[in-house]
């Protein structure tokens, strides 16, 4: 009743139903997986300011999404976040992804960010994302050469992106370049999203089934065991100074000189949650960067061109600088960076006025980079993959640096980006040299990439299959 007729969100548009309840938003995120999409929908229709549920706005503004998402907030992610982590639903502590207690995020943060400055990673493991991307490009030659040519992408790329950020974080790295991914893994955290999704998204009924002695209901609740289990060889890791040192040797080598520090349960716990956000991630982007490429034969040609000019062995400081490169990255980071759906994040205790409208504090609102890289009046034909657009100067205009946020911004930024644009720099390189004259396979087509997400996007296909040249 509140909601319907005393919420000071009722003067902003949106669908009927909002002020009643959020299940239609809900079906469009997790059972169609069209999340940006309808969203973006929503925004064409209503407006700019657009109430999806009782406690719930969306939001394409970019003066109020800079000031929801920049550094010392107070906008702070909401609970969902804590469901999403490896432990039983809700339980401390949180990975990095998931803490929403600024303090504590920013001690960890301060932390291991040291390991993901570009100077670091350029120094200590240039050298890995090298080695594990021509043993990906080695892995689908051999695979086309059985396969009359044809390779899927989209189920190579991770084992390269899973393989580098294991080693990052392990000091050790698992092949699965080689030996395919860890089911066990996998299924591990299939279980756990379940699990912690549906405790979320039900409280209640979670809170009476949990007492139940169901296993299998007990094992969809016991959070990620298999995941924190791997995490102990981070640990073990850590304290080498040998060739396995990981990146948290150099995060408990400088902690030292501070305080506090992380405790061991905190490095395994942070080690699979980086391992987990820094495989699809990367790995869906490349693969939607290659098919942009090779359905489009004129930049084919032109990013062939550029990188077959490179004389190995190459740095990604040199890669830095090709343009069409470059501008392939930053197109596929707009249109089809891995990560553009709403990032849902609470009004502080004090509320606040967004875009002239007061929201009383608790509300959640969302801002998504999939619509603020869709703004015709920013990025002309928003909906066209065209590289050129940024072969000028378009990247400092300010509305364009105001609008841009593939990683999310301010505190919450992503920490892996420099990673991630590096790997993605490499693999594009090493693709379109070795592979000149590579297409589309015909099972790969506009609707088999469609974006499907909740989150993070995956192509309605779920593959992406080209062929290679096998001579
Ligand atoms: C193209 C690749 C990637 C994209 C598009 C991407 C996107 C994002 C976005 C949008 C966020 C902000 C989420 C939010 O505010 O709710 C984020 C956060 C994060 N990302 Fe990435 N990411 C990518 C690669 C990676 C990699 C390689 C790693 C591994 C290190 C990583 C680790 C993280 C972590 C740990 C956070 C949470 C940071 C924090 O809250 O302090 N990501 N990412």
């Amino acid at each position: 009743f509140y909601n319907v007729f005393f919420s000071p969100l009722r003067k902003i548009p949106g669908p009927w139903y909002a002020s009643i309840t959020g299940i239609p938003k809900l079906y469009n995120a997790i059972i169609r997986r069209k999340q940006s999409r309808w969203s973006h929908d929503m925004h064409k229709k209503y407006g700019q300011y657009v109430r999806v549920a009782p406690d719930e706005v969306l939001i394409d503004d970019v003066v109020a999404f800079r000031e929801v998402h920049r550094m010392g907030t107070h906008f702070l992610k909401t609970k969902i976040y804590k469901f999403l982590n490896p432990t039983p639903p809700g339980q401390p502590p949180y990975g990095l992804f998931q803490e929403t207690d600024p303090v504590r995020h920013s001690n960890v943060r301060r932390m291991v960010s040291r390991g993901f400055s570009l100077g670091y990673l350029r120094t200590n493991w240039e050298g890995t994302v090298h080695e594990r991307v021509k043993a990906v490009v080695e892995g689908m030659k051999k695979e086309a050469v059985s396969n009359h040519g044809e390779v899927d992408i989209y189920k190579w790329w991770p084992l390269m992106a899973g393989d580098v950020i294991s080693t990052l974080m392990f000091g050790e790295c698992p092949h699965a370049v080689e030996q395919g991914l860890d089911d066990e893994l996998i299924a591990g955290y299939k279980l756990n999203d379940a699990g912690n999704g549906f405790a979320y998204s039900f409280p209640y009924i979670y809170h009476i089934l949990k007492w139940l002695p169901i296993p299998s209901l007990k094992r969809a609740w016991a959070g990620n065991p298999v995941l924190i289990e791997r995490g102990k060889r981070a640990v073990e890791n850590s304290r080498e100074v040998s060739q396995k040192a990981n990146i948290f040797a150099t995060v408990l080598a400088e902690a030292e000189r501070d305080d506090p520090t992380l405790s061991d349960f905190e490095i395994a716990l942070n080690a699979g949650v980086l391992v987990f956000a820094g495989t699809d991630t990367t790995a869906t982007s490349l693969t939607y960067l290659v098919w942009a490429v090779l359905s489009n034969p004129s930049l084919m040609q032109d990013l062939e061109n550029e990188v077959a000019q490179l004389q190995p062995p190459y740095t990604d400081e040199k890669l830095e600088s090709l343009p069409v490169l470059n501008a392939v990255i930053k197109e596929t980071l707009r249109l089809y960076g891995a990560a553009p759906a709403p990032l849902p994040r609470y009004v502080p205790r004090e509320g606040a006025v967004l875009g002239g409208y007061y929201f009383p504090a608790g509300t959640t609102v969302a801002t998504q980079a999939w619509t603020l890289h869709r703004n015709p009046k920013v990025f002309e034909n928003p909906e066209v993959f065209d590289h050129k657009r940024w072969l000028g100067g378009l990247a400092s205009r300010e509305e364009v640096k105001a609008s841009w946020a593939p990683y999310g911004a301010g505190s919450r930024i992503c920490i892996g980006m420099h990673l991630a644009d590096m790997e993605l720099r490499m693999a594009t390189a090493a693709f379109f040299r070795e592979f000149r004259g590579a297409k589309l396979a015909a099972s790969t087509t506009p609707e088999s990439m469609e974006v499907d997400n909740t989150f993070l996007i995956e192509p309605h296909g779920h593959a992406c299959r080209v062929v290679l040249p096998t001579k």
